[in-house]
């Protein structure tokens, strides 16, 4: 052991050879030989950062979170990354484990580049903590064991043991507690547990200590020391609490998106004479003010660094290769911490581990590669039905929703009005409301009291008849609303009525004019305005084809000179509810499926479940495909439930193959799905996506032909009606229901393609979003 001109406080050190990675102020290479060296030399670091660039917002508005940010982490060291609120710590942790990418700049983790095939992180590689709990609140502490486990995986007996591990090392309750029902302290623990679950090479954790107590604060620690004493594992770790960070090999001091220094402990207390390292960071943070007043920065890269702070150990100092860092060599600080006996544990004079070399990267390794498992395919389809089984909101949204719904449209749509007033005034009899019951007439051929006789035939259920004086009274009782029409016999109308069905075109004005039945409506609510003159016109017909029949007459004469015959499709009686049906069916399934994927997935992106898994190695394909896989098993669900309530229970026709029916309604479903994954990988916050949801829905609905024919639109809305996901489909359902087409007719099969296209163009806008905002 000897005492090096360049350790602090004249530590004792191992003699160091300089590595490949370190460039003496003095040596010059060629350049061939200095590129190689810079290359091999970033790959035998756990983690190397090279002239960060990291911005948020847009170009324009620019928030610069990493600024030129230079960071290295030997193999086998704990690596305390040590800065004030939103310097860029979880930002620089996130490029790291391959959530984010650079603007610029270049990492290297373990010998690769994060995010690249082959480089194994993300991936099983990685330990990642987020600073966020991200753990599944419906999950029991087991439960949560084994989906990490598996994706990262491992057989459940090895994950069981660990379990068994973790549970004491970290004190934890009872395996089978639920998450939710942790305490917040318990709940960093269970995602400290998930983080050392795989026993990784690079365990990276974003703020593990906050809120758990100082004993089980310093045991967290002492693990760490443990793990990392034989050079094969890494730790980074972020903490607040800046004096914990004394057991670290190895700080970076961050601030601004820089690293103002990047030393062990020792030597940064020793170097700057300080107590605590909190005044180191003040100091250093002090000295960055006036460096970054006068001096530009390119020439000082991320660190304030030691040369600036004319810190009298030359021998200590290097320039590494990239670009004129200047700081401490690094492998020179490791001596020293070994000296400071409070971490040294490592042996520099040796490569740490096998793993250490270039030829055992992890292009080489075929273990670390990204390929889809069946494991983490299992942990995710498990993952997506328990969190739906466990939620009873969920479950309720899921199966008992789209019942409620086609049941409410069912009663609610489509049905004949009752109990509609009329205001009658029949001036043949004069009638009170209390007099009614004796408005009676002759049945067979008798003429008297015709209007009774008419009156007598208007619907009970849908028209309540209520008796005025005068015209203008139930006029009045039309206009205050009371009733929803008023009716005028004339005195003589029985007698006017005979003469004009026996003078025929012989009649004159003043016969015909008091043969009429004076009706008043309002028609401010036209399905009932047209119902009540739908029901006047039909009792009339009733009432005059009784009376031709008593009377030895054709009763035909009473029908207009126009015979409608039984529909080709459809019944002679129409109903709201056949026409409505197909898009509401259509609309249940396909919002249903919206509002369920859109929620699913960022409640997960905004718990920081998506980014932990992904960091696991879940890729965005595996997770879109457990979703597709799980969605599809609950449109079954849906789409039976809606089916049978509408066809079974409400009797709404269907004529046609009941099988492509389900197919396309399970389509549509998947649509909707997709759209979901639109909005979800658009949106950041769940505010946002209900946003677009809900401002999607009515246009869809109103334009769509779900409830109005869009023959009715302007000619550019329908064209426009046509491009909309639901529009097809719902003309191809209703001609399946209605007409009995079958999947042959072009109407039929443009539903189909539309929808198939439209699940495809989804797909493709998502991938592309995500691809497009990942960094
Ligand atoms: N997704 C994002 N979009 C825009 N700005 C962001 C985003 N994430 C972080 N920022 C901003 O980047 C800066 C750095 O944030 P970051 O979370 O990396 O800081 P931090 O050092 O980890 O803070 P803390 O210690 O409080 O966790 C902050 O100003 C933050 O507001």
């Amino acid at each position: 052991m000897l005492i090096t001109e360049g350790s602090a406080m004249g530590e004792r050190v191992e003699p160091v050879v300089p590595g490949p990675d370190l460039v003496g102020v003095n040596v010059e290479r060629p350049p061939l030989v200095h590129q190689q060296s810079t290359v091999w030399s970033k790959r035998q670091q756990a983690v190397c950062v090279r002239h960060a660039f990291k911005q948020y917002g847009s170009k324009k508005n620019p928030n610069h979170v990493l600024s030129n940010l230079n960071m290295t982490v030997a193999k086998g060291t704990i690596y305390g990354l040590l800065g004030a609120s939103g310097c860029g710590k979880t930002t620089l942790l996130s490029c790291i484990v391959g959530r984010r990418r650079l603007n610029t700049g270049e990492i290297w983790v373990l010998g690769g580049k994060p995010g690249t095939k082959g480089s194994g992180v993300p991936g099983k590689r990685v330990g990642y903590m987020p600073q966020e709990i991200a753990l599944y609140g419906e999950f029991s502490i087991k439960e949560t064991m084994m989906y990490f486990g598996w994706i990262f995986g491992m057989e459940s007996v090895e994950i069981n043991e660990r379990l068994q591990f973790l549970l004491n090392f970290l004190d934890l309750p009872s395996q089978n507690r639920l998450v939710k029902n942790l305490s917040g302290g318990q709940q960093r623990r269970v995602s400290f547990a998930v983080a050392l679950m795989h026993d990784p090479e690079l365990l990276i954790l974003d703020e593990p200590t906050v809120g758990v107590d100082p004993l089980l604060r310093q045991s967290i620690w002492n693990h760490l020391v443990q793990i990392t004493k034989d050079g094969n594992k890494t730790v980074i770790i972020t903490t607040h609490y800046i004096e914990e960070a004394r057991q670290a090999h190895a700080i970076g001091l961050m601030r601004s998106g820089k690293l103002l220094a990047e030393e062990s402990p020792g030597v940064l207390l020793s170097m700057y004479g300080c107590q605590s390292l909190e005044e180191v960071f003040l100091k250093l943070s002090r000295k960055q003010g006036q460096v970054g007043g006068a001096q530009p920065e390119a020439n000082i890269s991320n660190n304030i660094s030691l040369a600036t702070l004319n810190w009298n150990k030359k021998d200590a100092i290097s320039v590494t290769e990239e670009s004129g860092v200047v700081g401490l060599n690094f492998h020179q600080s490791k001596e020293v911490l070994i000296a400071d006996g409070t971490n040294g544990h490592i042996d520099l004079g040796k490569p740490s581990s096998s793993k250490s070399g270039i030829a055992e990267t992890c292009n080489d390794c075929t273990d670390c590669s990204n390929f889809t498992s069946w494991g983490k395919i299992k942990a995710l389809l498990q993952k997506n039905f328990l969190r739906m089984w466990r939620n009873v909101g969920v479950m309720l949204f899921i199966f008992a929703l789209p019942v409620m719904q086609v049941i409410l449209f069912c009663l609610a749509i489509g049905r004949d009005p009752t109990g509609l007033k009329l205001a009658i005034v029949n001036h043949e009899k004069n009638f009170t409301n209390q007099s009614y019951q004796e408005c009676s007439f002759d049945y067979g051929c008798k003429f008297s009291y015709l209007s009774c006789r008419y009156l007598h035939n208007l619907k009970n259920t849908t028209i309540v008849k209520e008796y005025y004086p005068d015209e203008e009274a139930a006029k009045l009782a039309v206009k205050s609303g009371d009733a929803w029409g008023a009716l005028y016999f004339t005195e003589n109308f029985t007698d006017a009525l005979v003469a004009r069905m026996a003078l025929g075109k012989d009649a004159d004005n003043e016969t015909l004019d008091q043969s009429e039945v004076r009706v008043w409506l309002d028609m401010s609510n036209q399905q009932i305005g047209i119902i009540l003159q739908r029901d006047l016109q039909l009792s009339y017909q009733e009432f005059a084809k009784d009376l031709l029949g008593a009377c030895d007459q054709n009763p035909d004469l009473a029908e207009i000179p126009i015979s409608f015959k039984k529909p080709i499709y459809g019944s002679s009686k129409p109903s709201f509810t056949d026409f409505v049906a197909p898009g509401v069916i259509l609309t249940i399934v396909f919002f249903l499926a919206v509002a369920l994927t859109s929620s699913a997935l960022i409640i997960e992106r905004m718990e920081g479940l998506l980014d932990r898994s992904w960091v696991a190695g879940v890729s965005p394909g595996e997770i879109l495909f457990s979703h597709v896989v799980t969605q599809f098993v609950v449109m079954c669900g849906q789409t039976a439930l809606v089916l049978v309530f509408m066809i079974l229970v409400f009797g709404v026709q269907c004529k046609g193959d009941i099988g492509w029916v389900i197919v396309l309604t399970i389509l549509q479903g998947l649509c909707g799905m997709c759209f979901g994954f639109v909005i979800s990988a658009i949106c950041e916050l769940e505010r946002n996506a209900i946003q677009l949801a809900l401002g999607s829905f009515y246009p869809t609905l109103l334009l769509s032909g779900v409830i109005w024919p869009i023959e009715g639109m302007p000619t550019v809305l329908r064209y426009v009606s046509t491009f909309l996901p639901l529009t097809l489909a719902t003309t191809a359902l209703r001609s399946m229901l209605t007409r009995g087409w079958s999947v042959m007719e072009p109407a039929v099969y443009y539903g189909f393609l539309a929808t198939i296209v439209w699940i495809v163009a989804f797909l493709t806008i998502s991938l592309l979003v995500l691809k497009f905002k990942r960094g």
